[in-house]
This record gives C-alpha cells, sequence and structure tokens, in this order.
C-alpha cells in the first residue's frame, strides 16, 4: 500500500478517453514521436492522481436528520435511535415519499459536490426504500444519475439495510421479501452488488448469509457492513463467502481478519462515520495493512445519519489522525483499492496505460499536504473519461472550451 510511484515534471496523453503515455514530460513527448496533440492541458504544477473513488456511499435517499443531532449529542446510541423508529427508519419515510425525480435532484447536488472534491467515480446503495417499489425507485435514479452525471455511479441493492416498520418483530418474513426482490434486481440490471447492515438488533449472520447466498445465485456480487458496533462475526461471513468487501470492522476480531485476508476481502474503511458519532473506538486499519497483509480501501459513507458528508479530502485526513495510515497508504485506499472494492480494478484507480483517464489535480506542493492541510478543498482540476469536467475548481458545462 505504500507503492506510490511519483512522476516530478509528469506529462499524461490521452487519447479516446484512455491513457495513452505517462511520465515525465520529456519521455511523453519522446513517445509521442511528433504525433498531432489536438489539445493540452496546463496543470499548472499541481499534484495530478488517479480521480478519487468512493466505494460506499448511501447517495441517493429523501431528507436529512439534523432534528436528531441533538438526541445523537446528549449520548444516545446510534442502534437506540434505530430501535426508537428514528434513524435510518425516519429516511425511509423521507425516501418513500419522494418522487423518482426529487430523490435524482437531490443526489445529483451531492454527486457534484464530490466532482468538485476529486472523486470520479461513486458507489451507491439502496435501502432507503425497504419495499421492492421504493428500492428499484432509488436504484432507477442512480441508474440516471450514471447517465447524465459526469460522474460514475455504480449501484448496490441494500434491501437489507433495515427491518421496516411494518415488518416489526418479523424479521424472517422481511428477509424471505428481501430474497424475492432479488431475481428482479438482477434481471432489471439494476444493481452490480448486495448489501447487508450484518448488526445485532439488525441482521443476523444467518440472515446475512440467507441474502448473500440468494444475491451471488442471481449474479450479484455481495458486500457487508460487518462489525460495525458488535463483533457478530461478519468479517468471518465476508471471508467465507468471498465477498468483494467489507465494510466498517471497527469491532472485527482477528479471526475475522485472518478470514478477510484468506478470502481475499477488500476492507473498506469509513473514518467519517466513527468521527460523526463521537466515538473512540476506530477500525484497526494498522493491524489490517501490517499484520493481515489487507489492501485496505476508504469511503466517505455518506448518509444523512451517520455520516453526512461527501468530502473524500475529510476522510483523508481522518484516516491520517484516527487510522494512523501514511499518506501513500491513503492515496491508494482512494484510487486502485477503492476501484477494486467495486469491481472496477482493471479499468479504473491508477494513471496506467490503458486505463481510462480519470484524473484529479490538486493544488499542493506534495502529497502529505491532501491529509495534512484540512477543511479545505484543495481540487483545481477533474478530468473524467478524458475530458476536463472540473477546472479552476469550477464545474465546467459539457463541450466547454478551456
Ligand atoms: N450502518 C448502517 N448504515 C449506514 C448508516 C445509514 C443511516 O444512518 O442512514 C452506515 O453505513 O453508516
Ligand atoms: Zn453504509
Amino acid at each position: 500500500m505504500n507503492e506510490i510511484r511519483q512522476i516530478p515534471q509528469a506529462s499524461v496523453a490521452i487519447q479516446e478517453g484512455r491513457i495513452a503515455f505517462v511520465g515525465t514530460e520529456t519521455e511523453v513527448m519522446n513517445a509521442l514521436n511528433g504525433a498531432e496533440i489536438l489539445e493540452t492541458l496546463d496543470a499548472r504544477g499541481c499534484l495530478a492522481t488517479p480521480g478519487l473513488i468512493d466505494p460506499h456511499t448511501h447517495l441517493v435517499h429523501g431528507g436529512s436528520r439534523e432534528h436528531e443531532l441533538a438526541l445523537k449529542r446528549a449520548g444516545v446510541p446510534y442502534l437506540e435511535i434505530l430501535a426508537q423508529g428514528g434513524g435510518i427508519l425516519s429516511t425511509v419515510q423521507a425516501t418513500r415519499s419522494a418522487s423518482e425525480q426529487e430523490l435524482y435532484e437531490k443526489a445529483y447536488q451531492s454527486l457534484n459536490i464530490m466532482l468538485l472534491q476529486g472523486v470520479t467515480t461513486v458507489e451507491a446503495k439502496s435501502g432507503y426504500g425497504l419495499s421492492i417499489e421504493a428500492e428499484q425507485r432509488q436504484l432507477r435514479a442512480a441508474k440516471r444519475l450514471s447517465d447524465n452525471h459526469p460522474l460514475e455511479v455504480v449501484s448496490t441493492f441494500m434491501g437489507a439495510h433495515a427491518v421496516p416498520a411494518e415488518y416489526k418483530g418479523k424479521t424472517n418474513e422481511y428477509v424471505d421479501l428481501v430474497c424475492g426482490m432479488l431475481p428482479q434486481i438482477a434481471q432489471l440490471r439494476l444493481a452490480e452488488f448486495c448489501d447487508v447492515f450484518c448488526e445485532k438488533g439488525v441482521f443476523t449472520v444467518e440472515q446475512s448469509r440467507r441474502i448473500l447466498l440468494e444475491a451471488q445465485r442471481n449474479g450479484l456480487l455481495p458486500k457487508i457492513h460487518a462489525d460495525e458496533i458488535e463483533s457478530l462475526g461478519g468479517a468471518e461471513l465476508a471471508g467465507e463467502l468471498g465477498a468483494i468487501s467489507a465494510e466498517h470492522l471497527l469491532a472485527a476480531s482477528d479471526k475475522g481478519l485472518g478470514m478477510l485476508a484468506a478470502g481475499g476481502v477488500i476492507p473498506v474503511l469509513l473514518p467519517g462515520t466513527s468521527f460523526n458519532l463521537g466515538l473512540n473506538k476506530h477500525a484497526r486499519a494498522r493491524d489490517m495493512i501490517d499484520k493481515f497483509k489487507l489492501p485496505v480501501a476508504l469511503a466517505t459513507d455518506y448518509n444523512p445519519g451517520s455520516c453526512p458528508t461527501e468530502s473524500m479530502q475529510l476522510i483523508m485526513m481522518l484516516a491520517s489522525l484516527n487510522l494512523k495510515m501514511t499518506p501513500e497508504e491513503i492515496l491508494a485506499a482512494c484510487s486502485i483499492n477503492a476501484a477494486n472494492a467495486i469491481a472496477r480494478g482493471d479499468r479504473l484507480g491508477s494513471i496506467e496505460v490503458g486505463k481510462q483517464a480519470d484524473i484529479a489535480l490538486f493544488d499542493v506542493p506534495n502529497l502529505a499536504y491532501l491529509p495534512y492541510h484540512f477543511g479545505i478543498n484543495h481540487t483545481y482540476g477533474v478530468i473524467k473519461n478524458g475530458q476536463a469536467v472540473v477546472w479552476e475548481r469550477q464545474l465546467l458545462a459539457p463541450n466547454a472550451n478551456i
């Protein structure tokens, strides 16, 4: 995770949205060998990194939850607010009563904020509908966002995010319903991944296993919100199933971390969530990297409850502060490892010949400056698929001349 190749005075040649050459300016000019250059972008000495990838968000939802702030700050635990019908369930109400267009427009604004932060690809989970109709509405909105916004949106079905009020006390029946939703979600190609909130008082390991096995049967790759609050065995389940990723993991056991490594599962850490919930506990990133050799990824967990921020740059700072990750590890975690956590590692996540030209430009003197100087946006420009979509810190209209 510390193997970052840095090139001073670098240049990148882009052809039809792909990286054709990368190296020093001289190397790239030599490689071009007099070929015609249609357009030149001067990055003005900025730091160029792969476009950042946010592999865990709850992007599409209705409403917001600032009314719960006082409860949270008074120390009422996250799961207690949920058990009282608030938390996720309050966002379920707001999402169910929003139209697809309203969900789309709200999420579009969030995508703009993410893009201005240097993010070029984002994963988006459903899970605030909790009925076949409302889950599909969220996923359809995500699909339209991916079609219409410069950012690429990758969808995860998370019907098992909470047990809806109408199934209170009947979790197994709700699990049946979620399993029954999967064939249609898969058939309509509304999601590539399936996630479950495996947590005490939400879905047990056994219920999570049932849903994720059914997801695999339908061609969806499993993800798990695992061991966030209690050490329930979510990481072990992720390892057993060979899930693509396991998220949160604050309470994961050594056995669980060993099983993640054995199962090729990517840990997606969400330091913004523990920060915003005011926890003194953090995911054991150092153990994951040093002892278990796990390829850690980082994400915002953007959602209206436990982590209302779209800022990957804040996450970088928190990964340094609370997870004790190095600047190099942080960059790997927000780029190539994040790409692999959403099955995009072959196309995205690094500035390499043949890959899609997704590049973020930061107005900073070096890599360590990114997690160091915090609370401001360092983005100068963003190139998505070979096109400048942010320049001089501004969003550009499609086909803008710069
Ligand atoms: N932990 C469960 N789900 C989200 C929170 C969603 C919410 O509170 O609305 C998370 O990843 O933190
Ligand atoms: Zn989440």
